[in-house]
């Protein structure tokens, strides 16, 4: 019965062997020309040892010819100084052809990752396994587009020691046995090494992510100023230099046991070698023919030297490279380019979610219905479990019990694209595209061909049109300093997330804290705004501000996961509870009102 090592070491070569294939096939598919040329290359390098054997010999004989003939002197001269002379260039080339090769095959692999990224369903892209297996993707490219090169490199070397063995058999067949042999250690070497591998790079590529995401913290404009701010950048340099140590250290240790069976092998490679050598000349060859064999073998011997490096790249870039195509196997969805239909009635029927590992559901048996033409609100305290709700309604999280019923129909999980297309979510995590204006605003629909008047009603409705009137090149102007773009306020990006949203224009508005960074007078005018334009759509409104609440049709008082309190604005202000526990500081103004 195979041990689970063994099962390791079979899973790992196995990855490797798949791998290996993949990149080859996507090499010469994408990059076609190079990859050719890069072949047949390699195959040339590979033969000058096995020639220059051949060619050697004869030159030697005709050098110890008793009659010269200076016509066959010159043509043997000739034809090994062409084989030699040109064996250095051939292996420059073949290695710039599988670096040309490698290129195409990278641009290859991030077109695919990108696209295979844009169409991931959002309930994967929630997931946090699915964010670490395409930060491997990402990282796996570099070194992938190099495989194809590899495999070459290890082809080569077969090659090389085949001819090799088949030009001495010619001259002492034991010989061009031994010399085949010398590839066996090579082959040892390479599964221990390939075991090696298998169970070091792990950790490896852990550390790794975890000093790639702490020196992010450093390197990107926010969090960077942020803690340049604190003064804690330092803190964060350490945890880089910690997580850098620990992998140096593991990395040592895949080394170390590389280089010993790297030794081990070369060593059994020259031992093998030379005793081919001595049987050859105990075979009664003759010095011609044992110059010309040491001569082979000696560059024989430099071609197989990096048979282990090359290897040993493949190893070590299976698991990342098995992400990447893992991802770019995941079925995309289909985005319709307009929402083809218009919700008419959401409900959730005792809705429960649980997150993963959590003993407690965060959302717990909530029932609520709203309607086309209707604004609902949903408030509590931070964790209460309002995005959580919302994320379940746009199939982000699954439920664990309940139903989503969109126009009295249950919705699946994950949501049906035609539902999907229908909702236009703002979520407090909105991103800060720094593309020019039109380009991010844009991103708001599928659609292509979005014309200016359109944009520009969109920026309007969410109180940014003026800003960008004023900016050098209207809707063509770069955001993003870095970019030497114009930079913009926090509450203007969040005006600029909010007009994806009105150019959306879909038939359910989810706005979890829309305004959060808007200022007051803005607010106003964008709640107004949703207040008068709500007849067509389904509005749905996480806040935190009383006064917003003010015009909308119900509020849903979230607490510990619950609804414990449903009601307009005025009904919630006239009870104790929830709400007026929540909001007691901003009602006071209200309530003293009221009671005057
Ligand atoms: N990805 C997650 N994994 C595990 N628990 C989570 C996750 N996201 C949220 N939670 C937990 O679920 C609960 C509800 O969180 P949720 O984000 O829905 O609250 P919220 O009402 O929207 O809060 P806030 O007002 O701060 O946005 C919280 O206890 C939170 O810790």
């Amino acid at each position: 019965m195979a041990s689970s090592q063994d099962l390791t070491l079979f899973a790992a070569l196995s990855a490797a062997l798949r791998i290996s294939w993949l990149a080859v096939r996507d090499a010469a598919r994408h990059g076609t020309g190079w990859f050719v040329a890069a072949s047949v290359l390699s195959l040339c390098h590979a033969l000058v040892p096995p020639a220059e054997v051949l060619l050697l010999k004869r030159l030697l004989d005709e050098i110890a010819a008793p009659v010269r003939n200076p016509q066959h002197l010159a043509t043997a001269l000739a034809a090994l100084t062409v084989v030699v002379g040109l064996n250095f260039s051939i292996g420059y080339l073949a290695l710039t052809a599988s670096q040309r090769t490698g290129l195409r095959l990278g641009w290859h692999c991030r077109t695919g990752l990108a696209r295979a990224a844009a169409g991931l369903p959002p309930h994967r892209l929630a997931e946090p396994e699915v964010s670490t297996a395409l930060q491997a993707a990402e990282l796996g490219i570099e070194p992938l587009s190099r495989v194809p090169g590899n495999v070459l490199q290890l082809l080569g070397t077969a090659v090389t020691a085949i001819g090799l063995c088949a030009a001495i058999f010619t001259f002492s067949p034991f010989a061009g046995v031994l010399v085949l042999s010398a590839l066996l250690p090579t082959v040892v070497a390479m599964t221990f090494i390939a075991r090696v591998e298998a169970r070091g790079w792990p950790p490896v590529a852990a550390a790794q992510r975890r000093s790639t995401y702490a020196m992010e913290q450093l390197l990107q404009q926010r969090s960077g100023t942020e803690l340049a701010l604190l003064g804690t950048g330092d803190k964060i340099a350490k945890r880089v230099s910690r997580e850098q140590r620990r992998k140096v250290a593991l990395l040592d240790k895949v080394l170390a046991a590389d280089m010993r069976w790297e030794t081990a092998a070369s060593t059994g490679t020259a031992v093998l070698l030379a005793a081919a050598l001595w049987a050859m000349i105990n075979s009664g060859a003759g010095a011609a023919v044992a110059a010309a064999a040491i001569a082979g073998i000696l560059s024989g011997l430099s071609a197989i030297r990096f048979t282990g490096h090359a290897f040993g790249n493949i190893m070590s870039t299976a698991p990342q490279a098995d992400s990447y195509y893992g991802m770019v196997a995941e079925p995309a969805i289909e985005p319709p380019t307009a929402p083809a239909r218009r919700t008419r009635r959401i409900e959730l029927d005792r809705l429960t979610v649980r997150y993963p590992g959590q003993p407690r559901p965060a959302v717990d048996g909530v029932s609520l219905t709203v309607e086309r033409g209707e604004m609902i609100a949903l408030v509590g305290s931070n964790g209460a479990g309002k995005t959580t709700t919302v994320n379940a309604l746009v199939g982000i999280v699954p439920p664990e019990a309940g139903a989503i019923m969109i126009d009295g129909r249950p919705a699946r999980f994950p949501l049906q694209p035609e539902l999907l297309a229908d909702v236009g979510l703002l979520n407090q995590e909105f991103g800060r595209y720094e593309f020019t204006v039109r380009e991010a605003v844009e991103l708001g629909t599928p659609r292509t061909g979005v014309g200016d008047a359109e944009l520009w009603t969109a920026l309007d409705a969410a109180r940014l049109g003026d800003l960008v009137r004023t900016l050098p090149d209207g809707l063509d102007t770069q955001l993003g300093q870095q970019w030497g773009g114009v930079g913009l306020s926090g509450g203007q990006w969040q005006r600029l997330a909010l007009a994806r949203i009105c150019l959306r224009d879909a038939g359910v508005w989810i706005l979890d804290e829309p305004t959060s960074a808007i200022d007051a007078e803005a607010e106003a005018e964008i709640f107004a705004e949703l207040q008068q334009n709500k007849e067509n759509r389904i509005t749905i409104v996480v806040s935190h501000r009383a006064w917003t609440l003010r015009g909308v049709d119900r509020i849903y008082v979230f607490d510990e996961g619950r609804i414990v309190q449903v009601g307009s604005y005025r009904e919630l202000l006239d009870q104790p509870g929830r709400f007026a526990d929540l909001f007691a500081e901003q009602l006071a103004g209200d309530q003293t009102g009221r009671a005057s």
